[in-house]
């Protein structure tokens, strides 16, 4: 009982509803801005029961817009609560909730694709704690336009283990399309498995915890949502520098259907494509005839580690880019044609 009655004073006051904030500020949405909100605040308050126990958390919101999520963040507790918002007009809104949540809320109008979570979270960065900081939870109910570049910007922070994103500070409660949840959740062998499932798995424990239809957004997008949550791994498998990794596996992905060889060929100049290929693959001990989906984590780690060695041996080979080479040959052909005719 006395749990409860500590936790009825994190909720907030009665207030407008998010339908009634929208109408008071005029905020029609916008497209451009991936802007398609959720009213009903037991759905918010169902996302947020998936990033776990928010009680004096510090949580970082992306695009809070109206501010329906927002809320559950608050009734759940949460101690320290920084929102990211691109478009101004919602300021205003967020502010009413700052002020019924006195001193838990802090607003910054920017882009988070330009946004430094170490800086905004410095107890969580430092190498050293001197005392241990609270759960940090990073959760946003993701514009699409966003949400892919912004999760491989924080799976490479993930891999340098220099920020916040390390096991045991950070959590990360997200939603993205449904496909694309169910790309970055999609296990070896799956049909869905993609570069993203590769690389989130690489760093990091993920789950698809349930979908929303379309039909629960106002206005309603052509898509359902998944909710994904992310724990970045206690020992990530990642080895080498983020970029090397996901060059071969963006290589590798580039022919899904065809067997493994070929995209790896791609990552050596056609004059070393032959040889370097097959050592490559007989360093990584990888079947060559593997297709992308079917090759496992630790085989892709495998593959990137014997593909720095080679880099290594060979300084040039890693700013290779083959489609620069690709490029240059259309190019080259185009020439011809034009000198035929
Ligand atoms: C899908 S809406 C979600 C709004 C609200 N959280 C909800 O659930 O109803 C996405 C929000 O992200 C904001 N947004 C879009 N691009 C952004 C960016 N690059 N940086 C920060 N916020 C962004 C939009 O303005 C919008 O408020």
């Amino acid at each position: 009982m006395a749990v409860s009655g500590k936790m009825a004073s994190f909720r907030l006051p009665p207030l407008p509803t998010i339908g009634e904030i929208i109408k008071l500020y005029n905020l029609r949405a916008q497209k451009q801005l991936s802007q398609n909100f959720l009213l009903d605040l037991r759905l918010t308050d169902k996302i947020i029961r998936q990033a776990g126990n928010l009680r004096n958390a510090c949580v970082c919101e992306v695009g809070p817009g109206p501010g329906g999520l927002t809320r559950s963040i608050l009734n759940a507790g949460a101690a320290d609560l920084l929102v990211v918002e691109k478009d101004s007009r919602f300021i205003p809104g967020l502010q009413l909730l700052s002020e019924a949540a006195p001193g838990r809320v802090r607003i910054v109008h920017g882009d988070v694709l330009a946004f430094g979570m170490s800086t905004a979270f410095p107890a969580h960065t430092a190498k050293r704690w001197e005392d241990e900081p609270p759960d940090l939870h990073i959760i946003g109910n993701l514009p699409f336009s966003v949400s892919t570049p912004l999760i491989i910007k924080w799976l490479e922070e993930m891999a340098d283990r220099s920020g916040p994103f390390v096991y045991g500070r950070t959590r990360l409660t997200l939603t993205f399309q449904k496909e694309v949840a169910e790309r970055l959740t999609a296990s070896t062998g799956s049909r869905q498995r993609s570069r993203l499932s590769v690389m989130a798995q690489y760093l990091s424990t993920v789950n698809n915890c349930f979908t929303i239809p379309g039909r629960a957004f106002v206005p309603k997008p052509d898509v359902d949502v998944g909710v994904v949550h992310f724990t970045p791994l206690v020992k990530p498998h990642i080895q080498q520098p983020f970029k090397l990794v996901e060059k071969v596996v963006r290589n590798v992905f580039q022919f899904r259907r065809k067997h493994c060889y070929k995209g790896l060929e791609m990552l050596f100049p056609e004059s070393q494509r032959l040889g370097m290929t097959e050592e490559l693959l007989r360093r990584a001990d990888v079947d060559p005839t593997l297709r992308p989906a079917d090759i496992s984590i630790s085989q892709f780690r495998a593959l990137a580690d014997s593909y720095s060695r080679l880099c290594r041996a060979n300084h040039t080979l890693f700013s290779y880019d083959f489609r620069e080479e690709l490029r240059q040959k259309r190019q080259r052909h185009r020439q011809t044609k034009r000198e035929r005719r």
